[in-house]
């Protein structure tokens, strides 16, 4: 396929690396939003750029038709807009805070211990995320989705940075340390114990796999996915 990647940083890169060893060709590697001309010949496009700029790629490509892939943390204050767009265009779009197959099962493993700890309340839940020091946003988007997912199953509705003022709030501690790729750890805490799940990524390779195996899937689809509708977990 042809493909553009919108936002040639650290993940366009490891992207493109991928890219190429799966037999693709990368017809345009874009640091600003991209223009009718960029996109000629454009199959899909895979967008990781940065908080500020994602909605208006997003936009950009899904009203010229791309189907696109972002994984732009962020922005998602904006997703909302963005299905709209990408409903009104007959277009395809999918997003995900993390594209690591190690993630996605590890969501699915939050999920069920959220559903567990239901019924033990003398249990704390809270999440650490540490990334690397060029990261422009806190909380990770990947630490939102597991606070999401435990909202689900629980009375806690809001996440708090590095605290927790409210009853109802889950602590999301940030930490930043050189060169951490993406490690993620929710814990449940009582007085006698502590229950962890950890996620670690060695590397980017697993985002820029996962994000590559979502570009071949969406070709030829039209609609809003994220990657349980690409890995099956639906
Ligand atoms: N979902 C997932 O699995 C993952 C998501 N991410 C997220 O992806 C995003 C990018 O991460 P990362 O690659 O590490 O960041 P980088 O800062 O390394 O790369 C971002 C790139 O976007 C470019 N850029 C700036 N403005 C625009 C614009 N208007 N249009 C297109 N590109 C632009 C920057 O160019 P310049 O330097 O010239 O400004 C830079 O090359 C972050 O939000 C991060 O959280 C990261 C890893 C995995
Ligand atoms: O900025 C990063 O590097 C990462 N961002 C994503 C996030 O915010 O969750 C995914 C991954 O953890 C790496």
């Amino acid at each position: 396929m042809n493909i553009a990647i919108v936002g040639y940083g650290k993940m366009g890169k490891a992207i493109e690396e991928i890219l190429i060893e799966r037999g693709h060709h990368v017809v345009a590697k874009l640091n600003q939003k991209p223009t009718s001309q960029d996109l000629e010949n454009v199959d899909v496009a895979i967008e990781f750029s940065n908080p500020e700029v994602a909605y208006e790629n997003i936009k950009t490509l899904l009203e010229h038709k791309i189907p696109t892939i972002s994984g732009t943390t962020g922005w998602l204050d904006r997703l909302e807009e963005i299905k709209a767009i990408n409903q009104e265009n007959n277009a395809a779009f999918i997003y995900g805070s993390n594209f690591s197959l190690g993630v996605n099962l590890f969501f699915e493993l939050n999920a069920h211990l959220a559903k567990l700890m239901r019924n033990y309340p003398q249990y704390q839940v809270e999440i650490e995320e540490i990334h690397h020091t060029q990261k422009l946003d806190a909380p990770s988007g990947t630490a939102i989705s597991l606070a999401e997912q435990i909202f689900d199953q629980s009375n806690l509705t809001n996440w708090e940075l590095d605290g927790k003022s409210e009853e109802k709030n889950l602590p999301i501690y940030a930490k930043r340390i050189e060169n951490v790729p993406g490690t993620h750890t929710v814990s449940y805490v009582s007085d006698i114990d502590t229950i962890e799940i950890k996620h670690t990524a060695h590397s980017r390779k697993g985002f820029a796999l996962g994000a590559v195996i979502a570009a071949e899937w969406i070709h030829g689809k039209q609609g809003f996915f994220t990657m349980k509708d690409v890995l099956g977990l639906t």
